[in-house]
């Protein structure tokens, strides 16, 4: 019977064989430009700083506006209970060169921002991969932010105001964007079907600046973090890349893959694809690997999934669903509550959630094996992709319409 106190609450440490690094690269600096938390293989070093799991207040603001509750209070309550943890890598760490390493470009659900996949993201880094979650400025994220161009300081006052945000660039200010709830009246579907298609081609373009920053090509990171990007020169297997993704970001992988052939496959976690156009389904050609919680699924949402796998490369449409897992399951809140909280707010299902991520993990690590074509050892897990394990349903537990 693990110890109820809350000290042995944090995001579970990787557990392959290199070390992780951490690193944010926004460029440019509009909200038109790229911005992601980069991890990575990293050099181990015993005494590295750790990245704040959640950077800073706006992200608290924001959460308060996706869940519709004040903001004031709940920024006390959320800095109290997670405004401590910190991320399992080393902030900046030093990169490992060890040949090309394959390429994940990860994106975050409704309501989330970059961080908060970390568990996922810091557990493919650490087996040889290097993963971009991105923060989509959709409005779909609880919060992001981005810069201005300072206005031009007309002469009179020389001496330079008093900086607001000590690390913010020279001259730029900076500016938040927070969660566009849906208008009263206003009919969903418009605006989360224009939301998937520039969240995909935020993917994108996240993926292109990877291509840039292995090419070796000097990259201005407005946010002037102590990382070297041109020691990445060369990091990375061009051929090897997949999209990965959770709830909006599941129907974000489906966009992404018919968009851009880079991608060679996709996994989706807990997919919400009712963003999606309907004559998507036949145009996706890649392998697609849904990953379902117990909880969330419903008919209709399965049978878009569905939809998806009549077409001819149906051998490469894998569903499986991890029993006693919710929703939340797969982003990091699911670690980082006690038990009682934790079901209350269905952050946590019945599974233990560390059982619940490592097959998560393990089945996503087989699948990315099989069809980016790596030689490691992730078919040791293959039997997972076909939902063989005492956790895990073949395909889903949801009673489908015909
Ligand atoms: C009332 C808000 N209402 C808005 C439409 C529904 C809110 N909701 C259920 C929630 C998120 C919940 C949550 C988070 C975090 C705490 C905290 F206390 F721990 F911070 C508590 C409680 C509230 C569980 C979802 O939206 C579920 N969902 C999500 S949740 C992604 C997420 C968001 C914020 C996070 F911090 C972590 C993960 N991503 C999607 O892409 C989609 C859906 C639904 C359809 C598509």
């Amino acid at each position: 019977m693990g110890n109820s106190c809350s000290n042995n609450l944090g995001i579970p440490p990787a557990k392959g064989p290199n070390a992780v690094g951490c690193s944010d690269f926004m460029m440019d600096h509009t909200v038109e430009g790229t911005f992601f938390r980069l991890y990575y293989p990293c050099v181990a070093s015993d005494n590295a700083e750790k990245p704040d799991w959640i950077p800073c207040k706006g992200y608290f603001y924001g959460l308060a506006d996706f869940l519709k509750i004040n903001r004031g209070l709940s920024e006390k309550i959320f800095n109290y209970l997670f405004g401590s943890f910190k991320i399992p890598a080393a902030l900046n760490g030093s990169y490992k060169q060890n040949g090309k390493y394959p390429v994940v470009i990860f994106s975050h659900g409704l309501g989330a921002f970059r961080t908060l996949y970390s568990a996922i993201c810091t557990e493919l880094a650490s087996q040889g991969f290097i993963v971009a979650s991105v923060e989509h400025r959709d409005e779909s994220a609880s919060a992001t932010y981005f810069y201005h161009q300072k206005p031009q300081e007309p002469e009179k006052d020389k001496a330079s105001p008093l900086k607001p945000n000590p690390e913010a660039p020279e001259n730029l200010v900076e500016e938040w964007m927070y969660y566009r709830s849906l208008k009263p009246g206003e009919s969903e579907f418009p605006l989360r079907n224009k939301q998937v298609k520039q969240r995909a081609d935020e993917c994108i373009k996240a993926l292109d600046t990877l291509i840039q920053i292995n090419s070796g090509k000097t990259m201005e990171n407005v946010l002037q973090t102590e990382f070297d990007w041109t020691t990445l020169e060369n990091s990375m297997d061009l051929c090897r890349i997949a999209v990965m993704g959770h709830s909006f970001g599941g129907a974000t992988v489906i966009e992404a893959l018919c968009k851009d052939v880079n991608f060679k496959c996709g996994i989706a976690l807990d997919a919400w694809m009712f963003p999606l156009d309907e004559e998507i389904y036949v145009r996706v050609k890649q392998p697609i690997f849904f990953i379902n919680s117990e909880k969330f699924q419903w008919a209709g949402n399965i049978s878009r999934m569905r939809k998806l796998d009549s077409s001819s490369t149906s051998m490469q449409r894998k569903m499986i669903t991890i029993k006693g897992t919710v929703h939340q399951s797969f982003p990091d809140f699911t670690f980082l509550t006690g038990n009682w909280i934790g079901k209350i707010l269905k952050l946590k299902g019945e599974l233990d959630p560390q059982v619940g991520i490592d097959l998560c993990n393990r089945a996503s690590l087989a699948f990315l094996q099989r069809h980016l074509g790596l030689d490691k050892d992730f078919n040791q897990w293959d039997h997972l992709i076909e939902g063989k394990d005492h956790n895990l349903i073949p395909g889903t537990n949801v009673t489908e319409i015909s």
